[in-house]
């Protein structure tokens, strides 16, 4: 698939730089974000509600102008080059929208039309079986249920074969199964060199599907990190502690950040890592005069480190 997508091939798919967007009424929705997304990954784009993540999508889409700065969309630049920029994206929008008059068929090749895809290069029925929909080729689109629905806007995103695939919030009212089947056809697509954007307000799902993360606040980008090391640098390690008997105040240590008693005999400490470990926190415990049955410890996650940095930006 990849040797049919435009050239140049260049090393970020997205490039964007100092992108503001200030709407009419005064919203500064962005405030000069610039932000690289490598060829090749599944990149994340993180916020809370109202943080400017679909207004970034589309500017990138051409649905909304931004008010400074530039983006390149594979090189090409939305302004100097909207229609190559345009060809090497599809974006799968968070709000369904489809004429429910057309077939989920008939809605892929009024898409491929509007690409100006030939008929011999259309795969309609072969995007309709990607996302399961095969069976619902030919039914009214009003007919299908809110997770077909999204599942045919993929499809409908990827018509025109672009070697980027942006989803805002693509699994918002989609049940587990379907999110899954959902996933597995992104990464399948992944695999055959499609780069994948998407914004997701999960943050387990971010977190086990994207290579890169970039977190967004109040119009500003606040990190942007390849996945693994936005998760090291949760500094919070959580320790729990089953002793040899019931314990009716628990120890203090300097190098708790906080204890609590989970049950009688379960201590749940609180450590920061870069100021203790997990030895020094045991052997704070045992030097208080209880002896160690069991200890279970919880890595950090991205939640952690999303709290932590919304909470100070
Ligand atoms: N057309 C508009 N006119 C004025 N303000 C807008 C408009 N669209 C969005 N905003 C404001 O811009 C800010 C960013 O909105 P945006 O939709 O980009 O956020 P988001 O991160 O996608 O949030 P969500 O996860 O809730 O979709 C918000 O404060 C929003 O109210």
């Amino acid at each position: 698939m990849t040797d049919t997508f435009p050239s140049p091939a260049p090393q970020a798919a997205i490039e964007i730089t100092n992108l503001s967007k200030v709407y009419k009424g005064g919203k500064r929705a962005l405030d000069n974000i610039s932000l690289s997304i490598p060829r090749g990954q599944i990149y994340g784009l993180l916020g809370p509600n109202g943080a400017g993540k679909s207004t970034t999508i589309n500017i990138l889409a051409g649905l909304v102008n931004k008010t400074g700065g530039s983006a390149k969309i594979w090189g090409f630049d939305i302004d100097q080059n909207p229609r190559n920029a345009k060809n090497s994206i599809g974006i799968v929008p968070q709000e369904i929208v489809f004429d429910p008059f057309f077939t989920p068929f008939e809605t892929l090749e009024n898409q491929a039309g509007y690409y100006g895809v030939p008929k011999d290069r259309r795969r309609s029925m072969e995007l309709l079986r990607a996302v399961h929909l095969e069976d619902k080729a030919n039914a009214y689109a009003r007919t299908l249920s809110g997770g077909m629905k999204r599942r045919l806007l993929v499809a409908k995103a990827m018509v025109h074969s672009p070697p980027i695939l942006v989803l805002d919030e693509p699994t918002a009212g989609v049940d587990v199964q379907l999110r899954q089947q959902l996933w597995a056809y992104v990464r399948e697509l992944n695999r055959q060199g499609v780069t994948i954007v998407l914004t997701t307000h999960y943050l387990e799902e971010a977190e086990e599907l994207c290579d890169r993360i970039g977190i967004i606040n109040h119009g500003k980008l606040i990190t942007d990190k390849p996945t693994r090391e936005l998760i090291a640098m949760a500094q919070e390690k959580v320790v729990q502690v089953t002793v040899d008997r019931d314990v009716a105040t628990p120890p203090a240590d300097p190098c708790f950040e906080k204890v609590e008693l989970s049950d009688e005999r379960t201590l749940t400490i609180t450590y920061m890592k870069n100021r203790a470990n997990a030895g020094q926190v045991l052997s704070a415990v045992q030097a208080s005069g209880l002896a160690i049955v069991d200890v279970v410890t919880r890595d950090p996650d991205l939640e952690d480190v999303f709290l932590n940095l919304t909470a100070a930006a």
